[in-house]
């Protein structure tokens, strides 16, 4: 790690601390947890912009912007995002800006000409709803997809596909990272438009703020989902950077799932509420389970750190000191 060899004369990405690196998306959940990254490990020159002061769904911005930064490494972490509410109440906004935002960076990045390396993150929706488990890279395109993200899900793939396509037909070193359900500071607790887990704890909160006697939960209860701490996800984001070169996405997950009951009972336990859950099984379960094969990625050396229970009472106390604490 780290070092220039004759094969290579370009220094590794850990080894390169000085040069100029775009961190796309910086202020969400997962842009926020690379910049923190980055910053502990001295990176010098990271260059971010606020949406409101690039909009990358628009190309020629985007194209001046690159032009003139000259970025050698980009990290494509800002997208639209959402839980399964949003997904499946926007889907034209869902496919529209992501396949914009990608389309443009990937673009920019070849034309400007400084770009030595990119990471795009998917998502582990880009799977079939019924993909066999644990999910290997190799099922994707391999049957019909879930139909509260699909939209969301189609973008994604094609951003993995333009990634290999530019690595193809230009040589540019663009890889995928496709990560499974992330949580952590920084998250969106919106409550409709979020993903569960912030969603439960911020329920859980303000029921126990009010002396409220029952939450409410989607669903049935039953769906598998698989949780990484956005930390661990930053750490493999930059081993990726440093260490892969390769055509094929890089599934990145903690192994280990719950039941979607099982991660109530523990949000509820952690933010000490109480009162009883009931479910509406109105609301969509989505797709049953996905749990990520990650051996590609811990063969070649990256093990998540953090366990579900440490990294809930973490985020929960994020929560309360930062997110509450604003609305007072
Ligand atoms: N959260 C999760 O559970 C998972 C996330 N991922 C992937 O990780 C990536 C980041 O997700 P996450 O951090 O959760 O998302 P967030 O919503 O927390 O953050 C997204 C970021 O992208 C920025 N952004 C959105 N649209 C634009 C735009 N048009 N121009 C410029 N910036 C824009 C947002 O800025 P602003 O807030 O100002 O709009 C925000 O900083 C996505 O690619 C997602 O697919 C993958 C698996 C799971
Ligand atoms: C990361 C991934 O995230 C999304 O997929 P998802 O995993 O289905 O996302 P979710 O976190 O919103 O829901 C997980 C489960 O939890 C249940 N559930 C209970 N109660 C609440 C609740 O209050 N809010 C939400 N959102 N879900 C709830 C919900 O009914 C479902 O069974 C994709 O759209 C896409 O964005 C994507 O790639």
């Amino acid at each position: 790690m780290g070092t220039v060899t004759a094969a290579d004369p370009h220094p590794s990405f850990l080894a390169d601390k000085d040069a100029k690196v775009f961190v796309a998306g910086h202020r969400g959940l997962v842009g926020s947890a690379i910049l923190r990254r980055l910053l502990s490990l001295g990176f010098t020159s990271v260059v971010v912009r606020t949406h409101a002061e690039l909009d990358l769904t628009r190309q020629a911005d985007v194209e001046a912007f690159f032009a003139a930064e000259r970025p050698r490494y980009v990290v494509l972490a800002a997208a639209k995002v959402g839980g399964i509410h949003a997904n499946s109440t926007f889907p034209a906004d869902f496919i529209a800006a992501n396949l914009q935002i990608q389309t443009n960076v990937v673009d920019a990045a070849l034309r400007c000409g400084s770009v030595r390396k990119l990471l795009f993150l998917g998502s582990s929706c880009i799977y079939p709803k019924f993909a066999p488990q644990p999910i290997t890279e190799g099922a994707l395109l391999s049957g019909p997809l879930e139909p509260t993200n699909e939209w969301y899900a189609v973008a994604k793939i094609a951003g993995i596909k333009m990634c290999q396509a530019y690595r193809i037909q230009h040589g540019l070193d663009a890889v995928s990272a496709m990560p499974t359900n992330l949580y952590g500071p920084h998250d969106n607790f919106h409550p409709e438009n979020s993903h569960v887990l912030p969603a439960l704890i911020r329920r859980f909160h303000e029921a126990k703020a009010c002396g409220a006697p029952e939450v409410v939960v989607w669903g049935s209860g039953s769906p598998l989902r698989e949780f990484l701490h956005v930390d661990d996800l930053a750490d493999a984001v930059i081993f990726l950077m440093d260490q892969y070169s390769g055509l094929e996405h890089v599934n990145v997950g903690s192994g280990s799932e719950v039941t979607i009951k099982e991660l109530a009972e523990l949000v509820k336990e952690v933010v000490g509420f109480p009162g009883k859950l009931v479910w509406d099984s109105s609301k969509p379960d989505g797709t049953p389970r996905k749990l990520m094969d990650s051996s590609k990625i811990q063969g070649m050396g990256w093990k998540p750190k953090i366990n579900l229970k440490e990294g809930l009472v973490e985020t929960y106390k994020w929560y309360v000191e930062n997110v509450v604490s604003d609305k007072k």
